[in-house]
């Protein structure tokens, strides 16, 4: 396949490594400074960029054909938007707030244990991401995934930085060092706890999947999810 990067720091480097070791070419490196792009060559673009500059990257490439991943955190406010110009287009995106297998695993297994705890009331649940301190969005693109599986299956009516409501799953952002990535999940009584949690040792996972999602989705068209591309069922 022929990648157009757009986003080439820390993940977009790490992502030019393992794509080229599968074969890949990478044929345009698309970040802040970039002022033209050939977008004729490009078979796929994978976006790990900016919340603000993930939605006109997406759309831009929808406009030229162009299959999507995007990995971007950030932006959602603007995802329904994006998924309806992909429609229109007739195009293929996949959006993942973390491309790992291990995270995909883990979203699962949050969303099973949040339905086994949902009559449990005398268990109070919190959750923790920890991070480096270049990361420009709080929580997480993946809490906010976690937080969501957990809403799915329980009375808890969405999720909130600081504690204060009841019937929101507390959040707690961490920014510290070069952390790649922790996330855990806790319920909590009197008596006992209950955690999960998943740590990324470094950036390799997400950059695998992302070039897995992008080599699944050749020839497809439609929205699709890591959920599609791994089979998790
Ligand atoms: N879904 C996943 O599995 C993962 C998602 N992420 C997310 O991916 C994004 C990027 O993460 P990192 O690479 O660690 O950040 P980074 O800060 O190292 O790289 C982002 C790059 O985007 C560039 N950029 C800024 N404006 C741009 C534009 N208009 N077009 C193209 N590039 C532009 C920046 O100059 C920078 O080089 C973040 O939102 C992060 O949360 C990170 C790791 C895994
Ligand atoms: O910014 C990061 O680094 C990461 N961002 C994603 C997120 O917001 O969940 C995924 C991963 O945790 C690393």
């Amino acid at each position: 396949m022929n990648i157009g990067l757009f986003g080439y720091g820390k993940m977009g480097q790490m992502i030019e490594q393992i794509a080229q070791d599968r074969g890949h070419s990478i044929v345009a490196k698309i970040d802040v400074e970039t002022e033209e792009v050939d977008y004729k060559k490009i078979d796929i673009a994978i976006d790990f960029s900016t919340p603000d500059a993930a939605f006109n990257n997406i759309t831009t490439c929808f406009e030229q054909n162009i299959p999507v991943i995007s990995g971007t955190t950030g932006w959602l406010s603007n995802y329904d938007k994006a998924v309806r110009i992909c429609n229109e287009k007739n195009g293929a995106f996949i959006y993942a707030s973390n491309f790992s297998l291990g995270v995909n695993v883990f979203f699962e297994l949050n969303s099973y244990l949040a339905k086994m705890m949902s009559n449990l009331n005398q268990y109070k649940i919190e959750m923790e991401e920890i991070h480096h301190t270049q990361k420009l969005d709080a929580p997480s693109g993946t809490a906010i995934t976690l937080a969501d599986g957990i809403v799915e299956n329980t009375e808890y009516t969405g999720w909130e930085l600081d504690k204060s409501d009841e019937k929101k799953i507390p959040i707690t952002s961490k920014r510290e060092g070069s952390v790649p990535g922790t996330h855990s999940i806790s319920y909590n009584s009197m008596v006992d706890s209950i955690e999960i949690k998943h740590t990324a040792h470094g950036r390799q996972g997400f950059a695998l999947g992302a070039v897995i999602a992008a080599e699944w989705i050749q020839g497809k068209t439609g929205v699709f999810s890591m959920k599609d591309v791994l089979n998790l069922n």
